[in-house]
């Protein structure tokens, strides 16, 4: 037997029964990347393809339970937080995060999913925006997220460049403003701003309805890539890589926007 001692990554995030997002997307995503994946939820959603139809919360001990028991025993070399839903959850994470040394913090800040479900409680974006976003050392709003945390409409590039630099005004180390929700070329273009840099993530738009999970991917892979050691912005070029291969494979189940591919070598 040989003995095996992967790194370790910690998910804070929503279930999404439906299989595409959420937890269940950053457990794969963990897993494609020789990643141990370990998770603390703090909601379930009855979720499919098409939409959000019920959320059911956490009490946000449980949530600092899961958390510590993580912390406590195995240890961990990143994490991400996605789904926090309201704002005792939001709270009680920050606090929790606070006592983790040496973590390296991808935060999501989900508030709206591609088909218009909304995922946090309206209060909570102030506490968002207060206490979690300085934690971050990559922070990945998506265009809407992006729009409520700079306070500006976003339709082009220099817009993507001017709100990215107005949310790395909140704390975080670097932003990044993801692409996925404009029409045309712009889908395939992220852009990141640490402070000193900005630099373009550009791929070509893959054409298909299927992208439901994009975004929880994307964070759960910088994540896997930061826990594997790799600097914040190589952990982001990779991590876009591998969404866009995984979009190229994605999955056409259900009536809606499907899934993508996490598992893409053995799908074809
Ligand atoms: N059709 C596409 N072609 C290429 N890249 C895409 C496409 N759609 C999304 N992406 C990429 O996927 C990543 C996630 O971005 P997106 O804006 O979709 O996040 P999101 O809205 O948070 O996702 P979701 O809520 O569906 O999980 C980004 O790197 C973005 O550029
Ligand atoms: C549980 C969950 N987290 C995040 C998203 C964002 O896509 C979603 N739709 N569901």
């Amino acid at each position: 037997m040989v003995a095996h001692t992967p790194p370790v990554a910690l998910t804070i995030a929503g279930s999404d029964s439906g299989g595409g997002a959420g937890i269940q997307a950053d457990l794969r995503t963990f897993s494609f990347h020789r990643v141990h994946g370990t998770s603390a939820l703090t909601c379930v959603t009855a979720q499919n393809t098409q939409g959000v139809t019920r959320v059911d919360a956490l009490e946000p001990a449980a949530v600092v339970a899961q958390i510590e028991a993580v912390v406590n025993d195995i240890g961990i070399q990143s994490l991400k937080t996605g789904m926090l839903l309201n704002q005792p959850i939001i709270e009680a994470v920050a606090d929790a995060l606070t006592q983790v040394a040496n973590t390296r913090c991808v935060i999501d800040p989900v508030m709206v999913s591609r088909t218009g479900a909304q995922l946090i409680d309206d209060g909570a974006i102030e506490t968002l925006r207060q206490r979690l976003i300085p934690l971050a050392t990559v922070l990945t709003p998506n265009r809407y997220e992006a729009e409520i945390l700079s306070g500006q409409s976003i339709h082009t590039l220099d817009d993507m460049e001017t709100a990215a630099q107005a949310i790395h005004g909140l704390g975080a180390q670097a932003v990044v403003v993801k692409g996925g929700g404009f029409e045309g070329p712009l889908r395939g273009i992220d852009l990141w701003y640490d402070g000193t840099n900005v630099t373009k993530l550009v791929t070509t738009c893959v054409e298909t309805n299927d992208t439901h999970g994009t975004g929880c991917t994307l964070s759960a892979a910088i994540a896997a890539n930061l826990a594997l050691g790799q600097s914040p912005l190589d952990a982001t070029r990779r991590a876009k890589d591998y969404v866009t291969h995984a979009l190229h494979h994605s999955l056409r189940i259900g009536q809606g926007q499907g899934p993508v591919g996490h598992f893409y070598p053995i799908l074809e």
